[in-house]
């Protein structure tokens, strides 16, 4: 037995389900929350789960606090350096296309209030005071970059407009509701980072009705791919490397390599297997934090060529609807067809390639499902079936990304 730990028990939370292998052990999943009694071992805690009392290991277990969830002190700590702005305002399509909103709203946006949210460098909040005439320009930065981003606004003599906050804006109280919300909030496949819960809190609490979002809609788009590259250096590799036979580890690897997405890949046209189609769409004028919990959107692919199913390759675009009636809708699209972006493309590797003919049908549903416990990250489940005169399947392809 155990000598009763005089401290009060603290709350854990499962961050993966743990199944007891023995009586003095107790099993819980994911989300459930665990008292910890005492840290008997390292690896091994006296706790107590509904009414019963044992061991758990400690490896499965989250210390419950907001914070931690978000993961804030770290991802926060990595905007306050200089590498992800610098790879940011690196990406010209990207920079450009924020360019080309202000500079084509120029007129509209004269003697309005304008909130950048997540300004980084402050390099949207620039161009908001120096190519149109905004009445403020409330720039909302969390991260010690914020110090840097005064001093910007400063040296190009925008500090009369341009107002910096250093503030989380959830936590952050402005002078006045703004005319128009623009933020680039954008991650992996779209959501990774989840950025946007913070963006659609801040336009229920500050956006004037009948505000602006920029961008005002955002879209995952997905293709059914080749990747024969990727395929053959690391999976077909283990065949006959130097003559020798490791094809025994190809189940190792199809774990290691392919059992999350490879974020920065960077699919060509060729590899598609037919057109891309968007599978959800965000009205960021009408999301719902609560929508972001779980998302998802159906697929009917027509193969156009003879080749092989190594997975699917996704990409996201977004929108920004004209202050101006009947204005141009602007676009930052970062797929295969556009400039490439820092985001690239995001490719899903299935577990076993398969031949597709033309005029086979690709069917299914992706669905993001936000991680209950990593506030930040998400897992992104494949159902697809081809129906083809060779092959008939159905299959399930779970990502986590990354937790
Ligand atoms: N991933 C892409 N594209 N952009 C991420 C851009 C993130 C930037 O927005 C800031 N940020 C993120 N969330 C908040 C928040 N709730 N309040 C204030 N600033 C925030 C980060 O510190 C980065 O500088």
């Amino acid at each position: 037995m155990h000598e009763e730990e005089n401290s009060a028990p603290e709350e854990f939370i499962g961050i993966a389900n743990f199944q007891a292998s023995g009586a003095d052990q107790l099993s819980f999943s994911t989300g459930d929350r665990v008292l910890v009694h005492n840290k008997s071992s390292a690896d091994w805690w006296w706790a107590e789960f509904q009414g019963c009392y044992g061991y758990v290991p400690s490896s499965y277990l989250q210390l419950d606090t907001e914070e931690d969830v978000w993961q804030d002190d770290e991802y926060f700590g990595n905007y306050g350096t200089l590498r992800l702005h610098l790879e940011m305002l690196s990406d010209k399509p990207r920079t450009e296309t924020y360019r080309q909103v202000i500079l084509s709203n120029s007129a509209p946006l004269r003697g309005k209030v304008i909130m950048d949210l997540g300004c980084g460098t402050g390099i949207i909040s620039l161009f908001c005071a120096c190519l149109s005439q905004p009445a403020a320009v409330y720039a909302v930065e969390a991260s010690s970059v914020a110090e840097y981003t005064c001093a910007l606004v400063k040296q190009n003599r925008c500090e009369n407009v341009v107002k910096v906050f250093q503030a989380r804006i959830e936590e952050l109280t402005l002078p006045g509701k703004v005319d128009v919300l623009v933020s680039e909030w954008m991650g992996n496949c779209l959501l990774f980072e989840f950025m946007v819960e913070s963006v659609v809190l801040a336009r229920d609490r500050w956006l004037k009705q009948g505000g602006m979002m920029w961008p005002s809609s955002a879209c995952l788009t997905l293709v059914p791919c080749q990747a024969l590259t990727d395929y053959s250096e690391k999976m077909d590799f283990w065949d006959r490397p130097y003559g020798l036979d490791f094809s025994c580890l190809k189940p190792l690897a199809q774990k290691e390599f392919f059992s999350k997405p490879k974020f920065n890949h960077q699919i060509v046209p060729e590899d598609c297997l037919s057109a891309p189609s968007d599978v959800i769409t965000l009205n960021m004028h009408t999301l719902q934090v609560s929508d972001l919990e779980k998302l998802s959107g159906n697929f009917s692919f027509t193969v156009e060529k003879f080749g092989t199913l190594h997975g699917f390759t996704a990409w996201f675009s977004a929108q920004f609807q004209s202050l101006e009636k009947d204005g141009t809708v602007l676009e930052l699209n970062t797929g295969p067809h556009s400039e490439l972006t820092h985001w690239k493309q995001t490719l899903f590797m299935l577990d076993s390639p398969v031949t597709v003919h033309e005029g086979d049908c690709i069917a299914g549903s992706i669905t993001l499902q936000r991680n209950p416990i990593w506030r930040r990250h998400m897992t992104i489940t494949f159902q697809w079936s081809i129906n083809s005169t060779k092959v008939s399947q159905v299959q399930t392809n779970s990502f986590p990304m990354w937790r």
